[in-house]
């Protein structure tokens, strides 16, 4: 069995008397999607702002390819390779496609002497912009300002920006949110085409995206993790149908 790339150990996060992570232990192999599902309220976020370094775990571990990054800030973590898909928020609405992903490639670069030099023409900037573009179905939309791009489209943006940085792993916080039917199965293609590229934590309440993509599920409920297995294993689990799976799936 492969080492995992990303091991969760005994995480406990509370917030006054919840606990909202309540003694997590994952291990996310490399190159598998493993998705989290749960109710609302279960911890999905916490666990993923742990995971990023923007809240702080009263207990527990995080390793990285064997490596402690518990107290490592947000911005070690992308640049060792454990990277957020970006918000829309994050996007500049006045730069284009191409603008938006070759300043996060030079964000990750971190040369603050590109600076003198626009992104947009900066050939080690832009080629491999393109080529991301290219692989989240965006390279014929590069040239057009992101304010221009449909609400699927920037949700592609905001993948390409993160696949900028080059990471091992990418956290994937509920990217279907907010898309109908024809933009959520697009936005399935498009991870299923990054299978392999890079190992995928994905916390998404889309069931039919999490059982399409998905190589392994961990369902939580309450901040616990009550079973992690392979889609179908999940899908029959006992104790997963009457927390979870079972009921209306309103969200
Ligand atoms: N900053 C905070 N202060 C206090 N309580 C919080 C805070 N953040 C989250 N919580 C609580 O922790 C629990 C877990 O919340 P979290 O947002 O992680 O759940 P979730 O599974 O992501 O939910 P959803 O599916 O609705 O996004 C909830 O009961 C929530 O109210």
């Amino acid at each position: 069995m492969a080492e995992p790339v990303l091991k969760i150990e005994n995480l406990v996060k509370r917030f006054g008397g919840l606990t909202a992570t309540d003694h997590v232990s994952m291990d996310i192999r490399a190159g598998e999607v493993h998705a989290v599902i749960g109710p609302n309220g279960a911890g999905k976020t916490t666990l993923i702002g742990q995971l990023t370094g923007e809240i702080r775990p009263d207990g527990g571990r995080v390793l990285f390819d064997g490596r402690d990054i518990t107290g490592l800030p947000v911005h070690r973590r992308s640049a060792i390779g454990l990277a957020r898909s970006f918000q829309i928020t994050n996007i500049l609405a006045d730069f284009t496609a191409l603008e938006n992903v070759a300043l996060a490639v030079q964000a990750h670069a971190g040369h603050s002497f590109r600076f003198w030099k626009p992104a947009a023409r900066d050939a080690t900037l832009t080629e491999p912009a393109r080529a991301v573009l290219e692989k989240v179905g965006l390279g014929a939309r590069a040239d057009i300002p992101a304010a221009s791009l449909a609400h699927g489209e920037q949700r592609q943006l905001e993948i390409a920006m993160a696949l900028a940085t080059g990471p091992r792993v990418l956290l994937l916080d509920e990217p279907m949110a907010g898309m109908g039917p024809e933009d959520s199965q697009h936005m399935v293609a498009i991870l299923a085409g990054l299978k392999g590229d890079v190992t995928i934590l994905l916390i998404e309440h889309d069931m039919d995206a999490v059982f399409a993509l998905a190589d392994r599920i961990t369902v939580l409920v309450y901040g616990r993790a009550i079973a992690t297995d392979a889609p179908e294993a999940i899908r029959s689990n006992p104790e997963v149908r009457a927390a979870y799976l079972g009921e209306d799936q309103d969200a």
